[in-house]
């Protein structure tokens, strides 16, 4: 497995090692001693287990998040696609970060197996590029509902370059995401 730095220290691109044969193909999809060595390789901090599988089907045009939980609920996740793609994107919400409200985005699809490691402290989405987008991700916390926020995806602050602009479908919580400027980490 490669680890690749992204425009955004922290938050981290995994190529996985891809086995090929007559068969088909096979790969380790998480190896967590793998994982930490690489992080470790970069001198970025070695999160906590996980604890949460996600699993979720998107259609083409499909946009979730941008989601947070806030402490003491936050939550690393480690994400990958295993059907369709999904512009994935990440966003730093430490107030006291020197990259406080910069955001990447990285290309996730079936076909080229990437997965985007997002630690905690980082808003997170994705948007569906094809019908069908099957978004699976490994969290370092469990869900906590009273602890959920949500960034707006079109926040002119962000000024996010998401690849398609028009017949986003998002939730109705997502429709009342609020502002970065009013982003709070602390809990309720
Ligand atoms: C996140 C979550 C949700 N749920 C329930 C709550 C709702 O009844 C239903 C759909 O939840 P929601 O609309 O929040 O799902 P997404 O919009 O895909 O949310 C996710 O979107 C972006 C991509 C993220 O990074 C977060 O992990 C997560 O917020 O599943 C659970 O039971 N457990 C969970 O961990």
């Amino acid at each position: 497995m490669k680890m690749i730095q992204t425009d955004l220290p922290g938050v981290v691109l995994l190529e996985p090692t891809v086995y090929e044969d007559e068969r088909g193909w096979f790969m380790e999809s998480f190896n967590e001693q793998r994982f930490h060595a690489e992080l470790h390789k970069l001198s970025l901090p070695i999160p906590r287990p996980f604890v949460q599988d996600n699993h979720s089907s998107s259609k083409k045009g499909v946009l979730r998040g941008l989601h947070y939980q806030r402490e003491p609920h936050a939550q690393g996740k480690l994400v990958r696609v295993m059907n369709g793609v999904a512009f994935d994107v990440a966003v730093d919400i430490r107030p006291d970060s020197l990259t406080f409200g910069n955001w990447v985005g990285e290309t996730l699809s079936a076909k080229n197996k990437r997965m985007l490691w997002i630690p905690e402290g980082f808003a997170h989405g994705f948007l569906a590029l094809e019908d069908n987008t099957q978004f699976m991700y490994k969290t370092t916390d469990y869900y906590a509902k009273d602890y959920e926020a949500a960034i707006r995806w079109d926040d002119p602050s962000l000024d996010i370059k998401w690849p398609i602009r028009t017949q986003i479908v998002i939730s109705e919580k997502d429709q009342q995401a609020n502002y970065l400027n009013t982003v709070k980490l602390g809990g309720i």
